[in-house]
């Protein structure tokens, strides 16, 4: 693609609560873009972004899926993402990689509480969006309440572009407030006829009030519209839109559009915004990334003549070998370029490049500054990882991730699956930064860990279905951590001859209990850096990290203290790696022995939301299960409970909430912090 076409690519996420319909909006969006020919139901299993077996069967995205289609003269890749809490990592990571983000809200439950968690997911990485509020067919569905929640919720600035056009069953268009036309949508012919119309005499009232509010919007970006409005001249939707787009690339603005996905209704209006409001990657502030060789920080332009510069925001196995999605921020690039990871320090050769429909590939040639697009041949690329060149080695701020908290242990069922566990396992690490896998110390057993009970039963049915490998599973576990309660320290000298030569290491390691929430922190005063040459001195950090994977007696990551390295001399003659470590290892170990070591259980954010005849039962059983309740807000009907719950208590909660509330509760829950373990946990463990 030549670069004069940079301002006509839209790389733009969809995001929403589970369930507000992504998935169906994609579906019309591929169809209306000619890229499929049939319309796949969510429902009936057959959506094409939604493409894994698993995906299919249960009804939800769990993976992130890249799809490049063209409307009109613009190029979008489109990248349809899962509403999951479990599957968080996936929203983070498509939106470090794109420009722009279509939020889709339902017009029946309005904000959810994965809207807002998304939504400031976006906020986080200045992501311009512009709004669906999607099932206005649906009973109870009511525009205006999702504006106000917009607001007092998300503290957004929704501007409402158009107005319905009948109520609920009856919704059969929109009225169009920027060009002031009514736009009917054909439901027969899976909504690709669009009728224009005058708009109707009843609403011209309504339109007329509606469309000063979008014009006020606009005049913050544009003063001739301002002075023609206090003039009182009229003002064209040619001139508005360009105004109201300034406003969404600076994220001040969220317009909203009106639809209904699943009856086809209001779909091409949406696509027409996406060109004419969200930005191309042009119109983004440029990337910024840091000179390994100079440790400069550098600006990155989207500019297909400057250093190759990429991000591999996902990495899936597909057929055993690895792809690579890859976002382009500056340079380009070609099968057979070789790419240097900043993370290995190494290179690697593309072997092919392809832009995605869905999960089939289309090979091209060449990849520039600004786009989306898969790579093969890329073996040792992991999600996160910065792709650039040898000679300008360059590394993006990585990516955020969330603290996995559940663990499961799995066995494999025949010996012929207890050969082919851990290549698959290894895979399945490769596309997900937020599964880890480790080996049990004391029983040998395999442990995964992950986000949440989904997510792991997810991986179990991936290791059998994509990987023909059979497992028997435990029951899901929490992940804990460990910590101090009180302050200590240890001095450690270690000297041993092995095989004729001393190797020799002093460490004097000194470790305070910081507030809950805090993290750990590792400190290497400069005085005892200084002693050491440098190439050493990264090496001291990462070994006083290891030293605190492990607690002195669970064998859980340390967190909350602050741990210092406050005397290590080095001595040229007798200092060895065999000997700091040693040292390290031991005097971190016997600090933490001495500490009075305690245990940290992961703690949830939870929202609850039940028909409030049910809310006094449902808080009841939430103290039952050491839950604190923050605050209850009423809707129409509903009540939403807000609480922090340990998340030991909440294994197999969503059966219990709803035969409890008659099937009419449900929940979303995050991680929140780790906290004090109850005496009970203490004594399983062996804690003293
Ligand atoms: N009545 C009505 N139902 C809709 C509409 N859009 C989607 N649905 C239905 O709502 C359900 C959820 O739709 P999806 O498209 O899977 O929602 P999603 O946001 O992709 O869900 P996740 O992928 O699980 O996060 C499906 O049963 C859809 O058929 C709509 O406009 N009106």
């Amino acid at each position: 693609m030549a670069d004069v076409n940079r301002n006509q690519i839209r790389n733009f996420g969809i995001i929403s609560h589970i369930d507000a319909g992504k998935t169906t909006v994609s579906e019309r969006i591929l169809f209306y873009t000619g890229e499929i020919h049939k319309m796949g139901e969510v429902h009936d299993g057959m959506a094409v972004m939604d493409w894994m077996d698993q995906e299919q069967e249960r009804g939800i995205t769990i993976t992130a899926s890249a799809t490049t289609c063209s409307w009109r003269d613009y190029t979008f890749n489109l990248i349809d993402t899962p509403g999951h809490i479990d599957f968080t990592i996936e929203v983070e990571r498509s939106l470090r990689a794109l420009d722009g983000a279509v939020a889709i809200f339902s017009a029946v439950e309005g904000v959810q509480p994965q809207s807002e968690s998304v939504w400031r997911q976006a906020d986080r990485y200045s992501v311009p969006r512009i709004c669906l509020i999607n099932k206005m067919d649906r009973i109870g569905a009511d525009h205006r309440d999702v504006l106000i929640a917009m607001i007092e919720k998300l503290h957004a600035k929704p501007i409402l572009l158009q107005l319905p056009i009948g109520h609920e069953d009856a919704f059969r268009g929109v009225v169009d407030l920027v060009n002031e036309k009514a736009i009917l949508f054909d439901e027969e012919d899976f909504g690709k006829t669009l009728t224009e119309e005058d708009i109707p005499a009843e609403l011209l009232e309504d339109v007329h009030q509606a469309r000063e509010r979008i014009i006020e919007a606009a005049a913050d970006y544009d003063d001739s519209i301002l002075n023609d409005f206090l003039e009182g001249e009229p003002i064209s939707g040619e001139r508005l839109m360009p105004a109201l787009r300034q406003g969404v690339i600076g994220c001040h603005i969220s317009p909203v559009f009106l639809g209904s996905a699943l009856r086809n209704k209001g779909i091409q209006p949406l696509l027409d915004a996406i060109c004419s409001l969200l930005p191309s990657p042009l119109d983004i502030p440029p990337a910024d990334a840091m000179r390994l060789d100079n440790e400069q920080q550098e600006k990155i332009e989207t500019d297909s003549k400057g250093p190759l510069c990429a991000l591999a925001f996902k990495v899936l196995a597909d057929e055993g070998r690895k792809l690579t999605y890859l976002r382009i921020y500056s340079g380009s690039l070609k099968p057979g370029d070789a790419v240097y990871n900043s993370r290995t320090l190494g290179e690697e050769k593309v072997a092919r490049l392809f832009r995605m429909h869905s999960h089939k590939r289309e090979r091209i040639d060449r990849a520039v500054a600004g786009d989306i697009v898969t790579a093969t041949g890329l073996k040792n690329v992991l999600t996160g990882d910065t792709i650039s060149l040898a000679e300008t080695p360059l590394q993006l701020a990585g990516l955020e991730y969330p603290e996995p908290v559940v663990s499961l242990a799995v066995e494999p069922k025949t010996v012929d699956d207890r050969d082919k566990l851990p290549p698959a396992l290894e895979k399945l690490q490769w596309e997900d930064p937020t599964f880890l896998v480790k080996e049990d110390p004391e029983t040998g057993q395999t442990l995964l860990t992950g986000m949440g009970e989904l997510h792991l039963e997810v991986v179990v049915q991936r290791l059998e279905t994509d990987f023909g490998v059979g497992t028997i599973t435990g029951r899901p576990q929490v992940v804990y951590r460990e910590t101090l309660t009180k302050e200590s320290g240890h001095h450690e000298l270690f000297e041993r001859e092995i095989d004729g030569k001393i190797h020799q290491g002093e460490a004097h390691i000194r470790i305070v209990p910081t507030p809950r929430r805090s993290g750990l922190q590792i400190e290497i005063p400069a005085e005892v850096l200084e002693q050491w040459p440098e190439e050493n001195r990264e090496a001291l950090q990462l070994k006083l990290e290891a030293a605190c994977q492990s607690g002195p007696v669970a064998g859980y990551p340390l967190t909350d203290m602050q741990l210092t390295l406050s005397k290590a001399p080095y001595d040229g003659n007798k200092t060895t790696d065999l000997g700091i470590s040693a040292a390290i290892n031991r005097a971190v170990s016997q600090a933490l022995s001495s500490g009075k070591p305690t245990l940290l259980e992961p703690v949830m954010a939870l929202e609850l939301t039940a028909p409030a005849d049910y809310t006094g039962r449902v808080m009841g059983s939430l103290q039952q299960k050491r839950g604190q309740v923050e605050g209850v807000t009423s809707r129409p009907g509903q009540d939403v409970v807000r609480a922090t719950v340990p998340l030991l208590e909440m294994f197999g909660y969503m059966t219990e909430l709803r035969s409890a509330t008659k099937g009419q509760g449900s929940f979303t829950m995050e991680f929140s912090h780790f906290d004090q373990a109850p005496l009970e946990t203490l004594q399983k463990f062996g804690f003293k």
